[in-house]
């Protein structure tokens, strides 16, 4: 079996992509909002959750644009991410998600592979496409984001794309059933991504004022739910779509404000759980609650 890369080469990996001193490694180019989180009623029927019993708590959120460049264009076809922190009385629940079902690689050994074949070749500055050939045949699992990502064009909004969690979660029931789950944010404005005629003529940095817009007419909505694998659905690798269709309502996630860059020195982290969710063996989840760690640490420095 292949030793898993510890924390410092995925780190490594990601910095030599581009990264700038003091910013995120990436999805570094981004906007904080504020909002707070309303608990479905009937959320007690799948997990017992005690941080969502005190009915609505206030929320921190960021928006990003994925990659390490900080002016990187807003119709990039890439993903886009949405962080959260749900504040509850004694403890706090992050969730890190992002604008497509799955993310790039099954296992760390894969991502780090992607993440060098894809760096910049000191000789040529652009990647070598027989380092990402020989790559991409030893991990055809990082063929599957790329692939999606180039099927659409980029979500006209931060407000009209779903977001997922891609890797799952065990919620303890009241029963005392430890239910897998991932998590999934609908926005109420749909799923909506840019025209032909938008990707040519909007210009490269425009969600932040299209969001100030539409919070005007009130509140931006996304429901959250738990999707239920179907049977034969990976617990363990978040590379691959779930068949799973069902979904159990957690709560509705109201945005109200932006909120400059009050975020930005926050570290959003997907294993901050709340008692009640547990992380599951995925081993991408593992490497990137370390990496996170470490990222938050040289960031600081
Ligand atoms: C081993 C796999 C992964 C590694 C090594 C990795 C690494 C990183 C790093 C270093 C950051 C910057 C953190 C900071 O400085 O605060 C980051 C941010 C982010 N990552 Fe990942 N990541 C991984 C997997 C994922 C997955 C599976 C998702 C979502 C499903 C995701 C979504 C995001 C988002 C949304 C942000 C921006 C968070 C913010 O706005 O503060 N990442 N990632």
């Amino acid at each position: 079996m292949t030793t898993p890369p510890g924390r410092q080469p995925l780190l490594d990996a990601l910095t030599h992509l581009g990264a700038h001193a003091g910013r995120r490694a990436t999805h570094v180019r981004g906007y904080c909002a504020v909002g707070h989180f309303a608990p479905d009623d009937e959320v007690a029927h799948f997990a017992d959750l005690a941080i969502l019993r005190d009915g609505p708590l206030p929320a921190t959120v960021r928006f990003s644009v994925g990659g390490s460049d900080p002016a990187i264009s807003e119709k990039t076809r890439n993903l886009r991410g949405m962080a959260m922190r749900v504040h509850g009385v004694h403890e706090s629940y992050d969730l890190v998600l992002v604008s497509e079902p799955i993310f790039y690689a099954a296992t760390p050994v894969s991502y780090l592979s992607y993440l060098e074949a894809h760096a910049a070749d000191p000789n040529t500055g652009v990647p070598d496409p027989l380092r990402i050939a020989a790559h991409e045949l030893r991990h055809p699992d990082t063929l599957r984001l790329p692939a999606l990502l180039a099927s659409h064009a980029a979500p006209s909004s931060y407000a009209s794309t779903p977001y997922h969690s891609a890797h799952a979660f065990l919620f303890s029931g009241a029963d005392g059933v430890m239910r897998p789950a991932r998590m999934v944010a609908e926005p109420e404005a749909g799923t909506r991504y840019l025209s032909e005629a938008q990707e040519r003529q909007l210009p490269p940095a425009f969600l932040e004022h299209e969001m100030d817009e539409r919070l005007l007419q009130g509140p931006i909505r996304f429901q959250l739910y738990a999707q239920l694998p179907a049977v034969g659905d990976p617990l363990d690798d978040p590379s691959m779509p779930w068949q799973g269709q069902e979904r159990v309502p957690l709560g509705v996630l109201l945005i109200t404000a932006l909120a400059d860059n009050s975020c930005d020195f926050m570290t959003f982290m997907p294993t901050r759980l709340p008692a009640g969710i547990d992380p599951s063996d995925d081993p991408m989840l593992r490497a990137r609650a370390n990496v996170y760690a470490a990222a938050s640490l040289a960031r600081r420095r």
